[in-house]
């Protein structure tokens, strides 16, 4: 344990508020959907998933539970903190996947398609997983970057690991992969089920959600655009 990490466990201020303090002081944005890994300190996501244990623990009493006697629910709020906080929101905690590039020697300049790439996520109004398919165009040029097929699916789980609406969560993924291949063109289509339409609320079985950006080439030149499109046809 290093001196911050000891530090960190005399602090009798629970850590979520130490964390949000430190958001706060510089000003960060700290949405359910952003990433705050580069403001978290060694050893403090293990204290997150203890306080948040407590605070589902506390939960599961309010909604009379009686998780003492009853063994199926006996560590239920742990269970619940360690799947947000390093499973299905870890996306907001930890930092982007490494992403090793390679130039574009052979300039290449022809439409690559990655997909369907299976994705999971949570909506940010009920946390109630999306599950989808994801399908990335890729338009480069000499001066774009490469990468390994499985690190659009990384990129992806990163992004998409948070409480997201769709309609941001594909401008996010934009982003990153704007960023990272500096790209001619790009297209993201992303079609999911809300299980907040399923298992709850309007309880439609059927209806999904389909989003897309075009960026670039596959903006201004249609012919491209319909060629993505005709071939991830579904
Ligand atoms: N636009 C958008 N809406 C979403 C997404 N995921 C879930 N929703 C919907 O967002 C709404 C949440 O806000 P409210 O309308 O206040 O929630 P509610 O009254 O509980 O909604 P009902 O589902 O109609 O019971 C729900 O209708 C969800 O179905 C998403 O990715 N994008």
């Amino acid at each position: 344990m290093n001196s911050r990490d000891a530090s960190l466990s005399q602090n009798l201020t629970p850590i979520s508020v130490q964390i949000t303090r430190r958001l706060q002081a510089k000003n960060i944005r700290f949405y359910a959907n952003d990433n705050i890994a580069d403001h978290l300190c060694a050893g403090e996501l293990e204290l997150l998933v203890d306080e948040v244990a407590g605070h589902f623990q506390r939960a599961l009493e309010s909604l009379v539970i009686d998780t003492h006697n009853d063994h199926n629910t006996r560590d239920t709020g742990h269970r619940l903190a360690r799947m947000f906080v390093t499973e299905v929101f870890r996306g907001r905690y930890v930092g982007m996947p490494a992403v090793t590039t390679f130039p574009n020697i052979a300039q290449l300049n022809e439409l690559m398609i990655v997909g369907p790439i299976h994705i999971n996520s949570a909506c940010s109004h009920h946390f109630c997983p999306v599950i989808g398919k994801l399908w990335i165009g890729v338009m480069p040029d000499a001066d774009s970057s490469l990468i390994g097929l499985s690190k659009y699916a990384r990129i992806a789980g990163w992004v998409l690991n948070r409480p997201q609406i769709q309609e941001e969560a594909i401008l996010q993924l934009a982003q990153v992969l704007t960023a990272t291949l500096k790209p001619k063109g790009l297209a993201l289509v992303l079609d999911a089920d809300h299980l907040c339409m399923q298992w709850r609320g309007v309880k439609d079985g059927e209806a999904k959600f389909t989003n897309s950006v075009m960026q670039g080439l596959f903006l201004s030149n249609s012919d491209l655009r319909k060629e993505f499109l005709s071939l991830i046809r579904r």
